[in-house]
């Protein structure tokens, strides 16, 4: 029996990925390769193709036992998804209406989903714990809740099970250097930041420093994408043992600002970073910073790359030498 990982092409889905085959599970990869890497696939079996496409999704799931279901496809970027609102729920909503409706015909019962924090919105309390109100700032947001609220009516009546994973900001690579960041273009902070140490861009643009926070700039919770790729073994761990669905915030429980980061990675690559003040980014919240509590009990998730300085050692590990 195999776990499909849709998106695994992709920056989280490849390091998922990775720590599957480790854990020596039989791995299905799906992914358009719209914005992954079919070289950052590093064993399983890859089907190259959309999730909306119903008869291409069909075989997939005919050709494969398929046990359960990752689900990291999706287009995910704040500012973009500002821009085109419908390109977002045409993927991200429909994408995952097909997808269930094939596991319904196919008798696959759990899917662990990559939600975010973008679901929050501007957060009330600090950290954010999974009972606080949701209430997204923007379309990407508020696609991923959109699809929880699918899944919450599809466990409750279809016997799907599902755990929702609220990632707070994915960042690092893989310690061993092979596969890391790459996205084309690149938005996220770390990988511009360190794309900047390189030479590569002449400057960083910080998105406002107006913010109602210690030092004007956005704070985010930056955790190591192979403290994510556990979380998912572990999700799926749990489905397979009491089917219970649920919703669990994967954070480190700290904040950093924008200019905080640049400074650690100053530190980390001991190369100058020219920065430059532009304007806020429309959709972005202030402050994200998670409480992961019910994660580390209920799916005894033990991050352990938990310091910023290890995340950003391991991004430049991989920047620098191959890519
Ligand atoms: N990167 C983050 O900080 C972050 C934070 C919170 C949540 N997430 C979520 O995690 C997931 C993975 O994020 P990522 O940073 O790895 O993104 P990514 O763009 O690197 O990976 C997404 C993958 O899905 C594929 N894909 C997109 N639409 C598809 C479709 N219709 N059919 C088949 N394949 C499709 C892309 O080609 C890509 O390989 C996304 O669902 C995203 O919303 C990411
Ligand atoms: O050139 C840049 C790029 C980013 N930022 C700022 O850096 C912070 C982090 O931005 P970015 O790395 O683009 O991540 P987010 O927009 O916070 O979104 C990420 O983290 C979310 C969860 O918090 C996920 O849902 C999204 O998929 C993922 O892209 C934000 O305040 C940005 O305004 C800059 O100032 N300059």
């Amino acid at each position: 029996m195999a776990i499909l990982v849709t998106g695994g092409a992709g920056y989280i889905g490849s390091h998922t990925v990775m720590e599957l085959l480790e854990n020596r599970d039989e791995v299905v990869v799906v992914d358009n390769l719209v914005k992954g890497h079919k070289n950052a696939i590093k064993g399983g079996k890859f089907y190259c193709g959309d999730i909306r496409d119903e008869d291409f999704l069909d075989r997939v799931f005919k050709e494969s036992e398929i046990e359960a279901v990752i689900h990291f496809a999706a287009y995910s970027l704040v500012g973009e998804s500002m821009k085109d609102p419908i390109g977002y729920y045409n993927n991200n909503v429909r994408g995952t209406i097909t997808l269930l409706r094939f596991m319904k015909k196919h008798g696959v019962k759990n899917i662990v989903f990559s939600s975010t924090a973008a679901v929050y919105g501007e957060a009330k309390n600090v950290p954010i714990t999974e009972d606080d109100d949701t209430c997204p700032e923007n379309p990407y947001g508020e696609s991923k809740l959109a699809i929880e609220k699918l899944l919450k009516w599809a466990s409750d009546s279809l016997d799907i099970n599902y755990i929702a994973l609220r990632y707070f900001n994915a960042a690092g690579a893989h310690e061993s250097g092979v596969i890391g960041e790459d996205h084309d273009p690149e938005t996220h902070l770390i990988p511009i930041v360190l794309e900047t140490a390189l030479g590569r861009r002449e400057k960083i643009i910080i998105f406002g420093d107006d913010y109602n926070t210690p030092d004007g700039t956005c704070i985010r919770d930056y955790i190591h994408v192979m403290d994510l790729a556990q979380a998912h073994l572990l999700a799926l761990d749990k489905l397979k043992k009491d089917g219970e669905s649920g919703i669990y915030n994967l954070g480190n429980g700290k904040g950093f600002s924008v200019k905080e980061v640049i400074e650690k990675s100053k530190e980390v690559t001991g190369r100058d970073i020219p920065v430059e003040i532009g304007n806020r980014r429309k959709g972005d919240p202030h402050i994200l910073v998670a409480s992961s509590e019910k994660a580390k009990k209920e799916l005894q998730w033990k991050p352990k790359y938990n310091s910023l300085e290890k995340i950003i050692e391991d991004a430049w590990k991989w920047h620098s030498n191959t890519h």
